[in-house]
């Protein structure tokens, strides 16, 4: 039986340690992660925060749960209380372990994110389809350290959440831009304009910092992913902007913050009531490539809450 790593004796929440043993739960529960000016969700009801461990160190902070229309609903902010984390400094494998230690069944990321493309403007909504990863030396897998697994990620984010996510953002009075390439740098430093031209070469629509490598910890965690990014600028590549300027990025974050936390309560609204099985819950099991019979529970012990629906019956 896995521990729970809640560390607040007092906190209850039903799914302290996700069921894995079973099929996912039929009932939602949605991880949000709050990007740069999404701090705090604001709309939760009966709101608890709790400090959840993860096996994988520290997560960006506590996580606030609570219901919205009576869908539960997970809260962590990206960078921390204050925005204390640069995108280096994440802890992209805890956020997500500590998502899953909820029992939460899908998770939407809110992000601040530069423009590539012309039709992308500041202020508007883009519901990212894929991904580009320049990121540099993040820890961006569970797996290894005798359990090796390679899950597939032609298509990163999950169709059906980011099609509601999408029309959730539309309800909250957003542009919305269905589908986006989302070129993922390691900053902090924004990018030099030979490199905002050739990532525009590559395809690239919209830029930022932090998607990447979440959203492959996502689908190692068997949890759907879908990414709605919030236009702050247009990136260096345009001729009328000379650079890319942070207070006025920080300007149009705030202006957008509350179109996001609209997007997070009207989601709950849209959502089917019970929630169909999807193939991302069960992407693991074709995954393992490690033979089974050396596998050892005492081996994949950190890996209780990403993969401990497979490990149930391993030898101690
Ligand atoms: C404050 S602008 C740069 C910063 O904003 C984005 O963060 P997030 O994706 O968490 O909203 C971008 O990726 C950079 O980290
Ligand atoms: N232009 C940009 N480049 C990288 N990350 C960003 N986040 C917001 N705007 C950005």
């Amino acid at each position: 039986m896995p521990v729970s790593l809640f560390r607040h004796p007092e906190v209850r929440l039903e799914n302290t340690v996700p069921d894995t043993t079973t099929k996912p739960d039929a009932r939602w529960h949605i991880g949000v992660i709050g990007g740069s000016g999404l701090y705090e969700h604001g709309v939760l009801e009966e709101a608890q925060e709790i400090r959840v461990a993860s096996a994988f160190g520290e997560p960006s902070g506590p996580i606030t749960t609570g219901y919205v229309g009576g869908v539960r609903f997970s809260f962590i902010a990206r960078h921390g209380t204050g925005h204390r984390l640069a995108p280096s400094e994440i802890n992209y494998r805890a956020n997500i372990d500590a998502l899953k230690r909820c029992g939460v069944t899908d998770v939407l990321a809110i992000s601040a994110i530069g423009s590539l493309a012309e039709e992308m403007a500041p202020g508007d909504f883009v519901v990212v389809d894929q991904l580009i990863d320049r990121t540099l030396g993040r820890e961006r897998s569970f797996f290894g350290e005798g359990v090796v697994a390679h899950v597939p990620l032609a298509d990163p984010v999950c169709p059906r959440l980011s099609q509601l996510a999408g029309a959730a953002a539309d309800k909250a009075g957003a542009r919305v831009h269905t589908g986006g390439t989302y070129v993922a740098i390691e900053g902090p430093q924004f990018s030099t304009r030979a490199e905002s031209h050739m990532y525009r070469q590559w395809g690239g629509q919209v830029i930022g910092m932090t998607a990447m490598p979440e959203a492959r910890l996502a689908r190692e965690a068997e949890l759907p992913y879908a990414l709605v990014g919030m236009v702050t600028d247009y990136d260096c590549w345009r001729e009328s902007n000379a650079d890319v300027d942070i207070a006025e990025i920080l300007k149009v974050m705030h202006a957008n913050a509350d179109k996001a936390r609209a997007l997070i309560a009207g989601l709950a609204g849209l959502l089917p009531e019970t929630r169909p099985a999807s193939p991302i819950d069960t992407v693991l099991d074709t995954a393992i490539v490690s033979a089974r019979e050396n596998l050892r529970k005492s081996g994949a012990a950190r890996l209780d809450a990403v993969a401990g629906r497979l490990f149930q019956t391993l030898p101690d």
